[in-house]
């Protein structure tokens, strides 16, 4: 799926006269991503900023390259193979048993030094648990530029990456340059940029790189892998519908009604920040500048004011759906469908409708 052309930001002031870059960082040329793959499974957001990637990759006349770090065996094989039905031209394989799972030290010697060696003036990773710590160790030991979670990449006039991120608290938004390091390193949270179409391809060029480490060299080890219980339960991110609210529910006990009507349709359910700050609801249920990023078909919104903050999270939502009381709400600036009345009574209505009028056969079609 193409993202649409936006005019590059221009940097202004000072910036744009530092913009000479050192003799020794222009052999740095082409744009990679990191692959995330934990314990066989590949994080989808590394797909999705391939398809950020090839825009970029494109649009400065280079090739995108895949970097898959991993164990030795199948898993690492098919994520290479899938890197290049997510169109990257190249993979950079770096598989060694002691990179069977994730460990600050072995993951960032492995990027750094195929960084020193290959040079990319470009590198993307997730900002997801384990990208966000890799990445500010790659940055560090580099000492190049990192900007994280981003929510734009663009190419400038100047074949710099324009990145943009959220800043004072989500209020503005920022785009900052890396103008005299490389590589030009971001990150970005899953769901942010959308995901790109796949198509069957053969296995492209895979460069090999040795990772130079063994288990004795390593002070970190990993005793046992314990599973996060919680975290198959919480999909939001990529739940194909889903219902949140807000303060205006005005009770934990209301907000039941939210978790009635997701169970109905088959949602996932969310938040806004102020129901996890009192503890209404878990964490990993918050949606918005500091929770998930999500983009659903279908978004009801009950109760929810639609502050900036919430709104960048759900902005990619292809149907929002906002009950509120207040007709000037934020949230129907933006949301698709507006209902101005009390979601206390609206919510068990619909939960009521749903319920009687939807099989699971039509809940499936709604969320195809
Ligand atoms: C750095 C920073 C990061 C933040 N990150 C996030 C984030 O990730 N996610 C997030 O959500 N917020 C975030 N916030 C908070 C954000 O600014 C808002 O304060 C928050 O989103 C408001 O939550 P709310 O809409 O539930 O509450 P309110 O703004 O109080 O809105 C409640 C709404 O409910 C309506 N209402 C009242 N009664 C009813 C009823 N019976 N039926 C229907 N509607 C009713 C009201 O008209 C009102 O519009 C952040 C803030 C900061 C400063």
């Amino acid at each position: 799926m193409s993202q649409p052309a936006k005019p590059a930001p221009q940097p202004a002031g000072r910036a744009a006269a530092k913009k000479e870059l050192p003799e020794h960082f222009k052999a740095y040329k082409h744009v990679w991503v990191f692959i995330e793959q934990e314990r066989g499974h590949v994080h989808p957001v590394s797909w999705e900023l391939m398809g950020s990637g090839r825009r970029l990759a494109d649009k400065l006349g280079v090739e995108l390259a895949a970097v898959v770090i991993g164990p030795t065996g199948d898993a690492t094989k098919a994520a290479v193979a899938e890197s290049f039905c997510y169109g990257a031209d190249l993979a950079y394989v770096v598989a060694d048993d002691v990179l069977t799972d994730y460990r600050n030290e072995s993951y960032t010697k492995a990027l750094t030094d195929l960084v020193n060696t290959h040079k990319p003036e470009i590198l993307l990773l997730g900002a997801t648990t384990l990208g966000r710590d890799l990445a500010g160790a790659v940055a560090t030991t580099l000492l190049t530029g990192l900007t994280a979670d981003c929510t734009e990449l663009e190419v400038d006039s100047d074949n710099s990456l324009a990145a943009t991120r959220p800043t004072f608290g989500g209020s503005l938004l920022c785009t900052i340059y890396t103008l005299n390091f490389r590589p030009q390193m971001a990150t970005v949270r899953p769901r942010v940029m959308s995901m790109p179409d796949r198509v069957e391809k053969p296995v492209g060029r895979v460069i090999e790189f040795p990772l130079g480490l063994v288990e004795a060299d390593i002070v970190t080890k990993i005793l046992a892998f314990v599973p996060d219980r919680d975290k198959a339960t919480s999909n939001l991110a990529y739940a194909d519908i889903v219902v949140a609210g807000g303060l205006g529910l005005a009770s934990p006990e209301n907000f039941q009604l939210v978790r009635q009507l997701a169970g109905v349709l088959g949602a996932e359910y969310g938040c806004s920040r102020p129901l996890v700050q009192k503890g209404w609801v878990s964490a990993d249920r918050q949606i918005g500048q500091t929770g998930k990023t999500i983009r659903p078909k279908l978004y009801i919104a009950a109760g929810i004011s639609g502050a900036i903050q919430h709104r960048v999270g759900v902005d990619g939502s292809d149907l929002i759906v906002a009950i509120n009381t207040d007709k000037n709400a934020p949230i129907f600036d933006f949301a698709h469908l507006a209902l101005v009345t009390d979601a206390i009574r609206l919510l068990p209505a619909l939960t009521e409708a749903f319920r009687k009028r939807l099989s699971a056969h039509t809940r499936d079609r709604i969320a195809s």
